[in-house]
Order: C-alpha cells, then structure tokens, then sequence
C-alpha cells in the first residue's frame, strides 16, 4: 500500500469523508491495521497520522453510540451495507491471499518488508514464528498479531448468508449489542481483515487514554527476548496467548489477562494431551503439515458428533435454555466422543449467536476458541503431573480474565489420574459457588472421583458407538479422503474398534496408506458370505466340504484365532437377528432360507458355545488349525457320525499330526489307525486280543480327540480296561496328539444310538448320518433284506436292532426260521438278548413251537436258547436286539 495513498485517505476520513478503505477498516483495530500501513517504513509520518486515527476512531465511537442520531444510525447502515457487499464479493480473494502468505511464512521464505504487516494481517500468522528470523518487525507483527487472530475469520459462503440476514436485523432494532455481535462475525474484507464492531467499543477507548504511552514504547528488551524465546515453542493456545501479551503492551486492556496468561503460561502442562491436536493447533496448523483422521474431522458443532444422542440433546438443551450447572462428569470409554463434546459444550456456553444451533463458529468466541485463543476456556491435559497449587493457580487465573458476560470453562481431562490434594482445590472452588464457571470433568470411569465431587457432578454417559453409526461416519470420511474401500471392510473395522471411533478412524487412515482398493482379505479377514459358508457345512455335517473350505480360507494367510472369533461373531449376529442373510441360498443345507427355525437356532447356540470353548485350546496351543479343525467339525449336531464316516476328515487329522495320510482306495481310515495302533502295541498277547475281541468304533474331535473302542463283553471290557493307558499310549503314538478313549461294551444300553460304524468312503456323510440315526430305533423287517444287501456292500460292519419277536413272525417254520437266522448273521446281524425282560416275553401261542427251533449260531447261543425255551414266561413287550 502507498503511504501517501493511506495518509490521504485518513485526511478524507478525519474530514468526514469516508474513504472506500476505511469503510472497510471501521473499529480501532482497523486504524491500527492503517497506522502500520502508514508506519512500518516511515516513523516520522506515524506520529503525524496518530492522531488522525485516533479522531477518527473516536469520530466512529460516536457514531455508534447510544445517544445516535437517525443519521448516524443510516450512515452506519450505509457503511455496514457497503462492506458487506464489498466483503462477499472478495471472500474467495482473502481465503487465496492467505493461502499464499501461509505458504510464505510456512517455507520460511523471505517476505517483501513491505507486504509484511498486511500479510500478517491477512494471514493472522502467528508472530512466533516470524521473530527469529524478522527481527524488528517481529514488534508490529506482535501487536497486529493479537488482532489478526479476531480478524481471521472463515470465509464460509453459508456462514456469510445467515451473518448477513442477523446483522441486518440488529441494525433495524437498533439494539448495540447484537450490532456488536453480528458484526463481529462479519468477516474479513478484502485486505483480509474481518470488521469487529465490538474491538471498537472497548478496546478503542483504552486505546484512545493510553495512546500517548503505548505507542510511545517499544517492546522491552526483555520481553522481546522472551518472545524470541517463546517462539521457539511448538505453536499451541500458550504460546499463542502468550504472543497475545505483546499486544498487550498496546492494548492495556489485556494487561491484567496478559499478566494472569503469563502465570498460565507458566504451567507446562496446559491444553494438549490428548493425542489429538488442541484445536488451536488444528486451526492454525501449518500448510502441508499432517493431520490424522481424528484431528481433521473432530467434531466442532454437536450435530457433528456421532451416536451420544441423548448426551447431545441434554447439552444443546442446556445452552439454549441457559440451565447451567457447576460441574459436569463426562465419563464412557475411550474414543466415544467425550473430550470431543466437552470442547463443544464450552464453545457454545460462549458462543454469541443467537440462534439456538450453537456453537457457530463464525463468533468472536467460537473462533478464539478455534484459534486456541479463548481466555475463557481452559484444558487441561494429562494431570499426571498436576499439582494442588498449579490448579488452583490455573482456577485463579481463569477467574480473574474471564470476561464478566462469558462462562469460564474448566476442562479437565482424564481428571482419574488426580490426587487428592487437587481434589480439595476443585472442591474449594465449587464451594465457592463461583458465577459463570463450569468445570467439566473427563474420564473413563467415575469410580475413581471422590464421591464428594461425583455427587455435585451433572453426570453424562458417553457409550460405545454403535457399528451401523461408526460404519456411516467411517464412510464419510472414506469418501472424503479418495480411500476406496468396501462396505465389509468397514463393518469390519468398525466391529474392531469397540466402539470407539477414534480408533477405527486411526485403523482406516493406516488402512488408506496401502493405496488401492482396500477390501477384506487385503486385512487378512473373511468376508460374512465365505464365513457363513463355512458355518453351513459345519452345521450340516459335511465334513469334507467343512475341511476342504476351511483349508481355502486358511491358505488365505487368515489366522485361526481371528477366524474363530469372526466365525462366534456372525453366529452371535444370527442369533440376534443383526445378521441378514441377504438372499435365499437353495445351495446351503443350513441357511438355505433366511428365516431360522428354533432348532437351528438352538444347534446355532450350541455351536457358540463350542467354538468358546475351543477359543481356550487355540489360545495355548501351536497346533491351532488342528483344534479350529475339531471344533468346526463338532459344529454338527451329532458330530460322531459326521467325523466317523469320511476317513478324508480323519486324514487331514493325521497329516496335520504327521501320520501317514496317503489314501488307499477305499481302505478305512479308522481300521487303518486301529492296526496301527494294534502294531504299536507291544505286549503280544494283549494285541491279539483286541484284536480278536474288540474293535475302534470312532474318533471325534474335541478337546482331545475321543476314541470309541468297543468289545464284546463285558469280560474283555473290563481286561481291555486294564491296560487302558498302554492303549492311550499307542494311540497318542499314531495320532501325536493327547488321546481320551473310551472303551465300551457292543451293544449295551450305553453305547447310544445304535453305534458301531464304518468305512462309508463313497458315501454322503450327512446322508449317511441321517439315514442311519433316523432308523436307528426302529426294527428291521424282513423287507429290508434288500436294503440291508446294499448296506453291507457300503459298510464293513454294520449294526442294528432287530426284535426276536420279528424274526419269529418272519419264520413260518423251523426251517424258514433258521434261515431267517442265518442270513440275519450274513448279513452282519448280531441276535442277542437284550434284557433279562425277556423271561416276561409271551409269543403269541401259534408261533411259540416256532421260536424253539430257533438256532443261533453266533454268541451266546446257549444262554439265548434258554431264555427262549422258556417262552410262556416272556412278555410279548420284551425284546432281543439284533445288531448288524
Ligand atoms: N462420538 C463421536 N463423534 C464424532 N467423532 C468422534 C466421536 N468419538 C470420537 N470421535 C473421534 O475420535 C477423536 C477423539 O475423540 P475424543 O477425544 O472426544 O474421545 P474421548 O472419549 O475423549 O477419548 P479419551 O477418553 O481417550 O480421551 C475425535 O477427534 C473424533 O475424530
Ligand atoms: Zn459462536
């Protein structure tokens, strides 16, 4: 700017002649602004034009007084019109100026001495940075410096709309106030300085008595020293402040504030402790310098913030009401918003617009707030190394530079981790029953707060975020940021963060640095679809399909720990009915519709519980895709059959424990382990008797895998029983790995449901499993025999129950009888006797001769014979069972 060209226009302007820049520069800190202009390379022409400022200043004052004439009042509403027309106008010309000068600033970049003081002035850059190297100018700068920081304003097209329709308003009720208020948050005009009517009223007044003092010192060297030292300092609201004092030094008004800033300022750990930038540092970050995903997008209005619905209401409720307490608690777990929503609350405590969506963000409070220049709030941050004295010094001082019409707002962050001793201090102050004071205390939990404090507390809940709420705001940002990344993989990282959004927004922003598109198995984690998949054929008990998917996924790089866990997740889901299956899958055997039944719910529920149980095995052993193996495949509701049936189920097994797992045809897995296990054995006489008397039945997976030997009688039972740990022994040999066996009787009661097995290699398993369980009580009828043929070309050993009464109406003669018998026994059926109820069977009289012409070839004939020949006793309800 010309010099000359300033010193006229303050002559028009002295002389009643507004000129077009001084309308932009109406209050006193717009004559300083012109003062450096004038100034800054010419002192003797300072002193000449002071006194113009100042008459114009006060010619201003006088303008807006309250005795006003009406042709004051429209040449102000002229003026206002005139600026704000000419500041819409050049709002984008400011905001790019800004840029410009940041950049300057910022690559430490000499500037033009000249352009300097207006590019601070349009920048509102922080003097801090510009004294070590600027040395002189570093004076002036700090001066503009603290007015710059109430200039700077956002040049918000949407802001500027409802700032204009308030002003206008105020200014037709006449009312100063809302003049004051609405047009501070005009903002800036084109040399980038925003109008603040309300400097003018106060400020300029001081200004005007101390003129002839202030402007007639330079700063000390003393404090410029300091400056210089502060400067040196990370930028945050203390330094920031502090660089407010040197203003001070023009602007005695802040010299009480100034000198309480500095005893603040002395505290080291003030403001900044939570990881996030204090939002000073957000706002007056410099150009290019990084910030996270929690810093960019904190919130700063409480419609910004996500879920906490009822703590947003109550608060918002609260400012618009003007129903404020003392102490409020905000108190959840970490992440939730809490530190985010007091910061809000205490802006909107202050904030001048007069709406009820507050905090604005475009008011003098709002935006000193922003800048981390507010003197009325105050944060404070990790308390680890507060002591009783420093808070109550910190209390004293807040008191003592709160603005009168403001609230005091104390945030005390993670206030647990205090002592008693500051207990006491912040039980001194609300027993002092301070006016317009708030103290807002953040924690996690309020157990550890004294109750003395806790019961004086507004108490506000902060709870985890909801999936569905932090997947939106995930989303959001994602869209903001370019990041592209499926909807799954949000869910995911939503449902990993516990509900904290900061969390998951720190995850998305590592996540965002990969590049690309990020999906699932980029995280190394499944999508629902595959996992559901999974869980079908589990819970139908294909378990050749179980393992061979459960292979796929595992040669994804997918950790079974993590798999697990998503797997108890989706059933919990289900279980909830949170999880919609998205179409009908005629494909699957167990979700093949959406709608579940209650059995399938309670196998789901089962199916949790058994995946929480081998979440313990997994955790502590290295073998962890062979427990995750044993527990998918007791998912099915009768994992026995399902597991016994595919000898590929058992080689997987083996090969994981390094037992040979070469298929052989169709060679049975499980007699191929029992002769193993029998080889293993090294008491010869035992080996031939087991294998002779007995035989392994089945194996399943569980905390240890079962082995099920069966033996003919109780007798070899019970001789097997004794040299059961050899057998474990031999077993734990084959299999490597621990063994739990359980040796029981052939066909006893206790050996459940018609168990004995095998070798089904071609066979469907589960069709297998439900043919056999469906008929599992039932008899056998001289019909099946075809059936039963077909069986035994498909099983090496079968075993059913076949009642004697049903022989005997099957066998009109002798003959017919003893062949009925006989090809029982072909077929692999074993005719024994059942229960001692037998002696109560009563054959019908026309077939009792019949039933003793009976012969049995197989075991225990004898003791069969004479129950049987004893007919008349037998009682027609008793039976034989007949295994095969
Ligand atoms: N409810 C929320 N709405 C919007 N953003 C949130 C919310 N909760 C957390 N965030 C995000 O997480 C960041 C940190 O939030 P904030 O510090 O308020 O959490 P906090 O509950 O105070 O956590 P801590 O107890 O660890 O201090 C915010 O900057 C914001 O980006
Ligand atoms: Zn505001």
């Amino acid at each position: 700017m010309d010099e000359n060209g300033d010193g006229d226009r303050i002559h028009r302007y002295v002389n009643g002649n507004i000129s077009d820049h001084l309308q932009n520069h109406i209050h006193l800190t717009n004559c300083i602004h012109l003062k450096n202009h004038v100034h800054k390379q010419s002192p003797s022409a300072a002193d000449a034009t002071h006194l113009r400022d100042l008459v114009a200043l006060h010619r201003l004052r006088r303008l807006r007084g309250p005795s006003d004439d009406t042709r004051s009042a429209s040449l102000i509403d002229d003026a206002i019109l005139h600026i704000r027309g000419r500041r819409f106008e050049n709002g984008g010309e400011c905001s790019m100026k800004r840029e410009e000068s940041n950049r300057n600033w910022s690559n430490g970049k000499s500037v033009n001495m000249k352009d300097m003081p207006r590019q601070a002035e349009e920048t509102g850059e922080e003097p801090a940075r510009s004294t070590n190297s600027h040395g002189k100018v570093v004076k002036k700068e700090k001066r503009r410096r603290f007015r710059s920081g109430r200039r700077n304003r956002p040049s918000l097209a949407a802001r500027d709309a409802k700032t204009r329709a308030e002003t206008s308003n105020a200014f037709v009720q006449g009312n100063e106030n809302d003049v004051d208020q609405n047009c501070s948050s005009i903002h800036s005009n084109k040399c980038g300085i925003p109008l603040n009517w309300s400097s003018i009223h106060h400020r300029g007044k001081l200004f005007l008595e101390v003129t002839g003092q202030s402007l007639s010192h330079g700063l000390s060297e003393s404090r410029s020293k300091k400056e210089g030292a502060i400067s040196d300092k990370p930028i945050t609201s203390e330094n920031s402040s502090q660089s407010t004092k040197s203003g001070g030094e023009a602007l005695p008004l802040l010299l009480d504030a100034s000198e309480s800033q500095k005893s603040i300022d002395s505290v080291p750990w003030i403001d900044n402790d939570s990881g996030e930038l204090s939002l000073a540092e957000m706002h007056s970050s410099v150009p290019g310098k990084h910030q996270n995903f929690t810093q960019k997008y904190m919130p700063r209005t409480f419609t910004d913030v996500v879920g906490q619905s009822l703590v947003v209401q109550a608060l918002s409720n609260a400012v618009m009401t003007k129903k404020i307490g003392l102490m409020y608690a905000f108190y959840g777990p970490h992440g939730t918003g809490k530190t985010t929503c007091a910061r809000i609350f205490a802006r909107a405590l202050n904030c001048q617009f007069v709406e009820s969506s507050k905090p604005c963000g475009f008011c003098d409070p709002c935006i000193a707030d922003e800048k981390g220049k507010s003197r009325n709030i105050r944060h404070i941050g990790p308390v680890d190394n507060i002591n009783s004295q420093g808070l109550l010094e910190l209390f004293q001082n807040l008191l003592a530079c709160q603005h009168r019409s403001q609230y005091g707002v104390f945030i005390i962050d993670e206030c647990d981790a205090m002592d008693s001793d500051c207990w006491s201090v912040v039980l001194k102050v609300i027993r002092g029953d301070p006016s317009r004071v708030v103290i807002i205390l953040v924690c996690s939990s309020l157990d550890a707060l004294p109750h003395v404090i806790v019961s004086r507390c507004e108490k506000f809940s902060f709870t985890k975020l909801k999936e569905a709420e932090m997947v939106r705001a995930l989303q959001l940002i994602a869209r903001k940021e370019d990041v592209d990344i499926d909807r799954d993989a949000l869910k995911l990282i939503a449902s990993r963060s516990c509900g904290s959004l900061r969390d998951a927004e720190m995850t998305l922003e590592q996540l965002s640095l990969l590049g690309g598109e990020i999906s699932l198995g980029l995280i190394g984690l499944i999508s629902d679809e595959k996992l559901v998949d999974l869980l079908d054929f589990a819970l139908s008990a294909d378990t050749i399909n179980t393992v061979k998917n459960l292979r796929d996924i595992m040669s994804s790089g997918v950790e079974p720990l993590a798999l697990l866990s998503q797997l108890a997740t989706i059933i919990t889901d289900i279980l909830a009915g949170s999880y919609h299956m998205a179409k009908q899958w005629p494909k699957r055997k167990f979700f093949h519709q959406q709608a579940l039944s209650k059995a399938d719910m309670e196998k789901l529920r089962h199916a949790l519980k058994t995946l929480c149980e081998s979440e313990k095995q997994l955790r502590v052993s290295s073998e962890r895709m062979t427990w995750l193996t044993a527990a998918l495949l007791q998912l099915a509701p009768d994992q026995r059959y399902s597991t016994l049936s595919s000898s590929s189920v058992f080689s997987s097994y083996r090969s994981w424990n390094g037992v040979d797992s070469s298929p052989k045809g169709n060679a049975d897995g499980i007699e191929e382990i029992w002769l193993k296990v029998l080889e293993n054995i090294k008491i010869k006489s035992l080996k031939e008797f087991m294998h002779k008397e007995g035989k392994m039945a089945s194996v399943s997976y569980g905390a240890a895998p079962t082995v099920e030997l069966v033996f003919n009688s109780q007798l070899t039972k019970s001789v097997v029983e004794k040299f059961r740990s050899r057998i474990i022994q031999s077993f734990e040999a084959v299999l490597g790995s621990a063994v739990t066996i359980e040796i029981r009787q052939w066909s006893r009661e206790g050996t459940g449901p018609g168990v004995i097995v095998l070798q089904g290699q071609e066979v469907s398993v589960s069709d297998d499993f439900q043919s056999e369980s469906e008929r599992n009580n039932q008899s056998v009828s001289a019909d099946d025999e075809p059936e039963l043929s077909e069986r035994k070309q498909r099983f090496g050993i079968v075993r059913r129950r076949v009642t004697l009464r049903h022989v005997i109406q099957h066998a009109d003669a002798r003959e017919a009888a003893t062949r009925a018998a006989d090809k029982l026994e072909q077929e692999n059926i074993r005719l024994e006797a059942r229960s001692r109820r037998l002696l109560c069977w009563k054959p019908p009289k026309i077939r009792h001769h019949k039933v003793l012409w009976l012969k049995f070839r197989r075991r225990k004939p004898q003791g069969f014979r004479k129950f049987v020949s004893c007919g008349r006793c037998l009682s027609a309800r008793s039976q034989i069972s007949i295994g095969y």
